[in-house]
């Protein structure tokens, strides 16, 4: 085999243009790119206008041997020369050979391989040149490198074929692994289907509720009264509610208008800044008016999308035409009030708490003196700085709590500074009239009152009812007050003080002798002197009356007091110059001690009141303290005031003493004793109780008891001697003095009842009574006196022993006291008064009565100096009345001689 015939690739391609021969050049495609104009008879012509074209064009047979050696070509790189192959034209057929050989161009594909024709002439056989032995060698070796190339081509098929295999079991592994992974892909789809379904159920009650919202909101608009317009973005209506057509005379048609064309209807010119704030996301609040006269609250909100986007507004209007008009009327009704108030005089305050502004009104100026220009800083601070620094912190915390809302209203009396510097009182009262919504006052307005007068006569009132008018001292109610307040500080403190209780001696003899008009003024000199006794810290009294009071506090000591008291008593001493007069006074005076005597006010003032009692007691002038035994005593005093009352019913007793006619030695009268048979401390003596029953309150049914018992005893025992019998009685000098005291029965109304003649009855009267002797006693003694009971002087000698009370009173007999009837060696002088009594009364026309008589001489003594009666233990002791009768009936029956028996008739009482 010869080796291949070679040529350079583009060889023929050249060789074929240079030659003219027939050939056409076919792309790595088989399609025919050119033809050259030789080559054309082999080409169907129709194909040829459009290049490339198919190689079937190729107008030879059999196709098969012209691509068998196209194939040759290429796969050898040589010229492979085809069979011969025919070409019919009608009945003709040409022989044609085609030599095809691969020709590798810069210009032409990869592949690309010329054909060249040739028409065979006689010789040529089967394409190939069969005499030619160089033909066959070619033949030969074509077909041995075509054999090496189908090995070639066999081995590498065979590689590719066992690499597909390999290739087939991978993608065999993978397929079972990809039918794997579907597999649980689908386990998880059906997991993921039931999650599905399940969120499908959901999602589909969530469309539901979600519709039924919409179904909500859908009957939201149509029934709400509210007027709702809802604006897009271009702020075009896209809806609204029913109520909006009222305000805008809205039509279905309206949908999609801008909301600015109807806009004019409202009095409301920044519509549309306000709109584009709202889509700005800015809420926008107003009051407007229609063009109808309405108002309405506008509120512009903007339309949110889910992702917070404002993508249009919601226009809210509510009718606000009655608020309005409310606020209208409250506005002219504030006008009015103001206009009242300011011509009441009143000043109007009214404070914006928000901004903290008041406007004063003129009236509020013109209280303080100021003009209408002044004082118009509108701060609060301005008119704060007037209030008096004692009463700022409370009008501020007032006034803080009102604006606070609580409790909403304030009233505060104050002193404020005027222009001129003076503090006046003024009343504010303020009460909260707008609040926000959290209840908090935005505007509080009030009133100022000139409350000076208000102020004058109230500290008139408190200081009437406090201070004593006379001495301008603290009264008794101030007192009190005043020691509670004591005692709780000293309790708090731990200090004692000490409380005096000061009573004036026989300050009605001053009243009586000097008047009461120089009573007052002593009163007053008292208080000056008591004030001047003390420490400015010390609280004196005027409890009424004569009666004054010391608190002195933080000092207990005895000895400190006792000075304190003994200087009172000096000062009070000292001789008063009284209207023309010296007057001489003094006092009594009781001291307790907190907390040793007492620990409250009240026991406080009865251990003083007790403790002055018993200086009264002890002579007067002179002070005492308040101990355990005063208390004692004064409680069983206290008990026998308590049992008084149960003596009148049954417990008191009279006794009868005779008092004889010292010429005929008859028992012609006697004297009636009052004694209390007490059920436990036995026989009490009437100077033992008369005071207590006089301090009761009980001495006028006393006295009325004592008279009739009297007058009854007087006609029994005038019947016993068949004569009129005198009984004569005692009387308290409260009895006939105090208006108080008068006696409930008639006396003289009784006596007529009884039959007995009026002067059976003596009364007996003391040189105390007559020296108190008010026109209310002589009224009363004159009246008995002209209706025929007799009076009695008794004691006379005792005391002051004024005669001008034997002419002045005129009364019928003249008492001598026992201790001038003592007729003793040393007592010459006391007998000579008895004497001189005697002659006196005789020569007034008075008889004389002597008592205490226990002697015969002194009967004798008495007798030759002309004395009338007498009585005493010589004659009869007291006799209860029975005992009384018996003894008169006794000696009706024998003659008395003129001497009689001593001691020897009747019972002790
Ligand atoms: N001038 C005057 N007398 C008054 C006033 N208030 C009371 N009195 C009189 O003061 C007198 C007080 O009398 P008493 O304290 O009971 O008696 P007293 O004369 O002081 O006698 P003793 O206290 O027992 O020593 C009474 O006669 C009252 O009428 C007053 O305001 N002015």
């Amino acid at each position: 085999m010869g080796p291949p015939m070679t040529a350079a690739p583009e060889e023929p391609y050249r060789k074929a243009m240079a030659e003219n021969l027939a050939f056409a050049l076919l792309n790595g495609s088989d399609e025919v790119q050119f033809v050259s104009p030789r080559a054309l008879p082999y080409f169907n012509r129709r194909d040829i206008a459009t290049r490339p074209f198919a190689l079937a064009s190729v107008a030879l047979a059999p196709q098969a041997e012209l691509l068998a050696t196209l194939i040759r070509a290429r796969r050898t790189g040589l010229i492979a020369h085809s069979q011969a192959l025919q070409l019919r034209r009608g009945d003709i057929a040409d022989e044609i050979r085609v030599s095809a050989q691969a020709i590798s161009d810069a210009d032409l594909d990869p592949g690309a391989v010329i054909l060249i024709f040739e028409p065979l002439e006689a010789g040529d056989v089967g394409g190939c040149v069969a005499a030619d032995p160089l033909s066959s060698q070619s033949i030969i070796s074509d077909l041995y490198a075509e054999l090496m190339l189908s090995r070639d081509e066999f081995h590498r098929l065979t590689i590719e074929h066992e690499e597909t295999v390999s290739n087939m079991a991978t993608l065999n592994e993978e397929l079972y692994s990809i039918n794997e992974e579907l597999r649980s892909a689908s386990t998880e789809l059906e997991a993921n289907r039931d999650t599905l379904e399940a969120g499908n159920a959901a999602l589909t009650e969530m469309v539901n509720r979600v519709t039924k919202s919409n179904n909500d909101l859908e009957n939201f608009v149509g029934a709400t009264e509210l007027a709702l317009i809802f604006v897009d973005a271009n702020l075009r209506i896209s809806r609204y509610t029913s109520p909006a057509t009222t305000v805008f005379k809205l039509l279905p048609k309206d949908v999609g208008r801008p909301l600015l064309d109807i806009a004019h209807k409202l009095e409301y010119r920044s519509l549309g800044p306000d709109l584009e704030a709202a889509l700005q996301q800015h809420k926008v609040d107003r009051e407007v008016r229609s063009n109808s006269g309405k108002w309405y609250s506008l509120r512009i909100v903007p339309y949110l999308s889910p992702d917070n986007q404002a993508t249009g507004a919601v226009i809210t209007l509510i009718d606000i035409s009655m608020r309005k008009e409310a606020e209208e009327n409250l506005r002219t009704g504030e006008q009015r009030w103001r206009m009242a108030l300011e011509a009441a005089g009143d000043g109007i305050w009214d404070w914006n708490v928000v901004s903290n502004k008041s406007l004063l009104s003129p009236a509020w100026r013109r209280i303080l003196g100021y003009d209408s220009d002044e004082l118009s800083s509108g701060t609060p601070g301005e008119w704060e700085a007037l209030i008096h620094p004692e009463d700022q912190p409370g009008v501020l915390e007032n006034i803080r709590a009102c604006a606070k809302g609580e409790p909403g209203w304030f009233s505060h009396e104050y002193r404020i500074r005027c222009k001129d510097g003076h503090w006046k009182w003024v009343l504010s009262r303020g009460a909260v009239v707008e609040r926000d919504h959290r209840g908090q006052a935005t505007r509080v307005i009030g009133t100022l009152s000139d409350i000076s007068q208000k102020k004058v006569a109230e500290h008139e009132i408190w200081y009437r009812a406090n201070y004593d008018h006379l001495t301008a001292l603290p009264n008794r109610s101030f007192f009190l007050d005043r020691l509670e307040y004591e005692v709780v500080q000293a309790r708090r403190a731990g200090t004692p003080f000490a409380l005096m209780f000061i009573d004036l001696d026989r300050f009605k003899e001053v009243n009586d002798l000097h008047g009461h008009s120089a009573g007052d003024l002593l009163l007053r000199i008292v208080a000056d002197e008591l004030r001047g006794s003390v420490r400015e810290s010390d609280t004196v009294a005027r409890l009424g009356g004569d009666e004054f009071t010391v608190i002195l506090p933080a000092l207990a000591n005895p000895l400190q007091l006792e000075l304190i008291a003994a200087q009172i008593l000096r000062k009070l001493s000292d001789p008063i110059q009284l209207a023309g007069n010296v007057v001489h006074i003094s006092a009594s005076i009781g001291v307790t001690c907190f907390p040793r005597d007492a620990d409250n006010s009240g026991d406080l003032v009865r251990n003083a009141d007790q403790a002055m009692y018993v200086a009264k007691n002890a002579g007067r002038n002179c002070c005492r303290f308040f101990s355990q035994d005063m208390q004692d005593k004064a409680i069983a005093r206290i008990s026998i005031t308590n049992d008084l009352h149960d003596a009148i019913d049954g417990q008191l007793k009279l006794y009868f003493q005779p008092i004889i006619d010292m010429v005929t030695g008859e028992i012609v009268k006697a004297e009636a004793l009052l004694r209390w048979s007490h059920p436990t401390r036995g026989l009490i003596q009437p100077d033992k109780f008369i005071h207590l029953a006089e301090e009761a309150g009980l001495i006028g049914r006393i006295g009325d008891w004592v008279f009739t018992q009297a007058a009854a005893a007087a006609l029994r025992l005038g019947n016993v001697l068949g004569m009129p019998f005198q009984v004569s009685i005692n009387k308290s000098p409260l009895e006939l003095s105090s208006p108080d005291s008068l006696p409930e029965l008639d006396w003289l109304a009784f006596l007529e009842r009884l039959g007995l003649d009026t002067s059976s009855i003596v009364i007996e009267i003391t040189e105390g009574l007559l020296l108190q002797a008010t026109p209310t006693v002589n009224e009363r003694i004159s009246l008995l006196r002209r209706a025929g009971i007799q009076f009695a002087l008794d004691d006379f000698g005792t005391g002051y022993s004024s005669m001008s009370y034997l002419t002045n009173y005129n009364v019928d007999f003249l008492k001598i006291d026992q201790s001038f009837v003592n007729c003793g060696r040393d007592n010459t002088a006391g007998k000579a008064i008895a004497e001189t009594m005697i002659i006196l009364a005789h020569k007034l026309g008075l008889k004389v009565v002597a008592e205490g008589v226990e002697l015969a001489e002194q009967h004798d003594w008495l007798r030759a100096a002309g004395c009338d009666f007498s009585q005493g233990f010589l004659y009869a002791y007291p006799l209860e009345l029975d005992a009384f009768e018996d003894l008169l009936r006794q000696r009706r029956l024998r003659t008395l001689a003129a001497v009689v028996q001593p001691k020897s008739i009747g019972r002790h009482a």
